[in-house]
């Protein structure tokens, strides 16, 4: 007996990564595959959930591979519905002759993007941010990228906005009864005092939630790192040094590199991106002028500036005083140039490395500081940012209206349904395009 389910298709797609290799997934969900696994298996359907070895065969009864099946019924399975696994070896002539053989079934098709972990989302397996942290999972390079996916995955964020949205209710259902009461003469105003300060905590609790969300970006994104200084003060030289390889052209001609020319770098696990840029000088070039300017541009949205000068003296005519809050002065070229200790905070030499190694381990210690503040839970995406600021736009606003009852508890719904959207909870349909198009295929 199949399971029950929301959809009449049933999906099919390569659920590992790229191929070849040792093994390669292909994931099924739907109401034809414990169908398709009967046929696949000449009725050798394998028990719940235990990994069996199958030979797999097409309709002729020609073998496709021999594999390991796993059968999930739904709705204990990832999206709720009857899913299965098709372990098989992970050659591209295995896996195209398995997803055309699925492909020629009726009922089946391949899945869209994202399309496994909607499901389970529509069937309530699991909230947005979970389903979010998920797709973060999968696309995390470092670790505290890994860790933060985690966290929100396993339910972390959703914790956190279904216990205020539970507070928010409770509050609504005591003002809901001072209204009623109020004639009686039994209002429990004490009781609704008590209340407000927990709304007016909770306000402050979302406050500093807030507060976390640049961190996550700098998790997610990266910190950014922007080299700035003169033509020909060595700045590719020295983002080629931090890359390990040839990333930017290096000539001693000056006004070599005319655009912004990035690297990504895993500082302990935290992602950091440097950016190399434009000389600055004074140019009449029109490609050249574009490119300081996108220099400087940079440098303004930069978490940390490391300023370059060799031993040339000073180029006038950039004030760069706004970035010095945010900038280290490097001293370049020690091999040959005679700076002096005490004038910058790094002396390096691409030539033979002096100072590279502190100059990195200072780089990975601003970095660090920049997301050690946020701790525990953050919000991960511009959407829950913006609906957490809404959920707190609500709840001053409620603060405004303590004398009138019924606006005070409708501004409290407001702030309640901002955080169910966040979850999923209420009201969602028009976001979901958006929000599972940013997955891949077969998650
Ligand atoms: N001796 C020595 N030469 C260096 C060092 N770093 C860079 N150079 C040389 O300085 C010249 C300019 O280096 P680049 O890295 O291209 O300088 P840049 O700041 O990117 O220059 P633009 O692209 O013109 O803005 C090249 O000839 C490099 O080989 C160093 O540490 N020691």
């Amino acid at each position: 007996m199949s399971h029950q389910s929301l959809f009449r298709d049933t999906i099919f797609a390569l659920s590992s990564g790229g191929l070849p290799s040792g093994v390669a997934v292909i994931r099924l969900s739907g109401p034809q595959t414990v169908a398709v696994l009967a046929s696949m298996t000449a009725e050798r359907i394998p028990p719940p959930r235990k990994a069996a070895l199958r030979e797999l065969v097409g309709d002729d009864g020609e073998p496709l591979d021999r594999a390991i099946v796993i059968n999930f019924p739904g709705p204990a399975s990832f999206t709720g519905d009857d899913c299965a696994e098709l372990h098989v070896h992970g050659g591209k002539a295995v896996v195209a002759a398995v997803l055309e053989h699925l492909g020629r079934k009726d009922g089946l098709r391949a899945a869209e993007a994202g399309e496994f972990t909607r499901r389970a989302f529509l069937n309530g397996k699991l909230d947005l941010t979970s389903a979010e942290g998920l797709a973060d999972l999968v696309a995390a390079e470092t670790e505290l990228q890994r860790r933060m996916a985690l966290i929100n995955a396993e339910g972390g964020q959703r914790d956190i906005y279904d216990g205020w949205r539970k507070r928010l209710l409770h509050a609504r259902a005591m003002i809901e009864a001072e209204l009623d009461f109020a004639d009686e003469g039994d209002v429990p105003g004490s009781v609704a005092a008590e209340v407000w300060t927990d709304m007016s905590a909770m306000q402050q609790e979302i406050a500093n939630h807030i507060n976390g969300y640049h961190a996550a970006e700098i998790i997610r994104d990266g910190y950014r790192v922007v080299l700035l200084g003169a033509p020909n003060a060595g700045k590719s030289s020295l983002l080629n040094a931090l890359a390990r390889r040839d990333v930017a052209i290096v000539t001693e001609i000056a006004g070599t590199t005319r655009d912004l020319v990035e690297v990504s770098l895993d500082l302990d696990g935290l992602k950091v991106i440097v950016t190399d840029t434009a000389g600055l000088r004074d140019s009449s070039d029109t490609v050249e002028r574009i490119g300081i300017e996108r220099a400087l541009r940079a440098a303004e949205e930069a978490d940390l500036v490391l300023k370059l000068k060799d031993g040339s003296p000073d180029m006038p005519g950039f004030d760069l005083a706004d970035l010095e809050s945010k900038a280290l002065s490097v001293g370049t070229k020690a091999d040959i140039a005679p700076h002096r200790t005490g004038e910058f905070h790094h002396i390096v030499s691409v030539i033979d490395g002096a100072g590279l190694s502190a100059l990195i381990e200072d780089i990975g210690r601003h970095a660090k500081g920049a997301v050690s503040a946020a701790s525990g839970v953050l919000p991960s995406r511009l959407r829950q940012l913006e609906l957490l600021r809404s959920c707190g736009h609500h709840l001053s606003l409620a603060a405004e209206v303590q004398q009138e009852l019924e606006l005070r508890a409708e501004e409290l719904r407001l702030a309640g349904d901002a955080l169910g959207r966040i979850t999923g909870a209420i009201d969602v349909e028009d976001l979901l395009g958006v929000i599972f198009s940013e997955f891949c295929i077969g998650k």
